[in-house]
């Protein structure tokens, strides 16, 4: 399958401070990668970097076949889709505004641009899919957070990405919100079968059952990467919260505890 994105060797360093050492990753079109870590581990600094939003300080970065350095980082960010919980909105947009921006690339409806009606027919698509049509007339600000993150999904797909980053996008969400999302996390995941994505989260019961492969962050840090049944065992995922962990997977979900020490020990 085609590469989407590729770093190597990257260390970012920020203030003098090491926040990311050494890492290197291959995602594939079709596959849905987790970023995993405890807090400060790093996740959101390499979401920034796949997503052309910052330089490594060392090492190569290349996004959908072009290498950050040499190319137009707004060109190349117009063509990832990011969905970023601190998307704020400054005007009371509807749904299904929100969603058109994102064909536009802005915060704000640009003045005088006006969607295609196969955009205007693409963006009804993903409100469908993202359970969002019975909301496509409401207003941001009386939006939970759960719809305001189905929503940001659907506006980061509206350019059709090859690639789709995700950052923590359940939190907040109580448990139906949260089941809904990874529901609709997956459909999608069905119906663009050469979608590649990349979601960070600390909670491995976010995760969508799709989910093919993960890679685990220490301290900026990789622990182990590569496919799901190789990385998120209890042994790796405990070394990388720094706790004896016991981790199942039933019915694709995964849930994680830590082990308790046996009676009498
Ligand atoms: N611009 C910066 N200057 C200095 N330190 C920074 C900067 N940006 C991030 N850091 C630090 O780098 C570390 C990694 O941050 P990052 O946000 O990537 O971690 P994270 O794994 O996403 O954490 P969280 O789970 O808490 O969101 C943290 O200790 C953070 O304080």
């Amino acid at each position: 399958m085609t590469e989407v994105l590729r770093a190597e060797d990257v260390h970012v360093v920020r203030d003098g401070k090491a926040i990311l050492r050494g890492v290197s990753l291959t995602v594939r079109a079709g596959e849905h990668w987790a970023l995993l870590g405890a807090n400060g581990a790093g996740k959101s600094t390499l979401l920034s970097l796949l997503g052309a939003l910052v330089h490594p300080t060392r090492g190569t970065v290349e996004v959908l076949g072009r290498r950050l350095g040499r190319v137009d980082l707004r060109e190349l960010r117009a063509r990832v889709g990011h969905v970023d919980p601190r998307h704020r909105p400054a005007s009371p947009l509807r749904v299904r505004d929100v969603v058109l921006t994102g064909l536009t690339n802005s915060v704000e409806p640009l003045p005088r641009w006006q969607p295609a009606p196969e955009q205007v027919e693409r963006a009804e698509r993903l409100m469908r899919t993202l359970g969002l049509e019975e909301l496509r007339e409401a207003r941001w600000p009386t939006l939970s957070q759960g719809q305001r993150g189905r929503t940001l999904i659907a506006r980061a797909l509206m350019p059709r990405p090859r690639l789709l980053l995700l950052d923590e996008p359940a939190t907040g969400l109580d448990l139906p919100g949260r089941e809904q999302l990874i529901g609709a996390l997956d459909e999608l995941r069905r119906d663009h079968p050469h979608l590649a994505t990349v979601l960070v989260t600390h909670h491995l019961e976010e995760l969508p059952p799709g989910t093919t492969h993960a890679l685990l962050l220490r301290d900026g840090r990789p622990l182990a990467r590569g496919p799901v049944a190789e990385v998120l065992t209890g042994e790796r995922v405990g070394r990388c919260f720094g706790l004896p962990l016991v981790l199942e997977r039933r019915e694709g979900r995964w849930t994680v505890r830590v082990r308790r020490p046996a009676a009498g020990a």
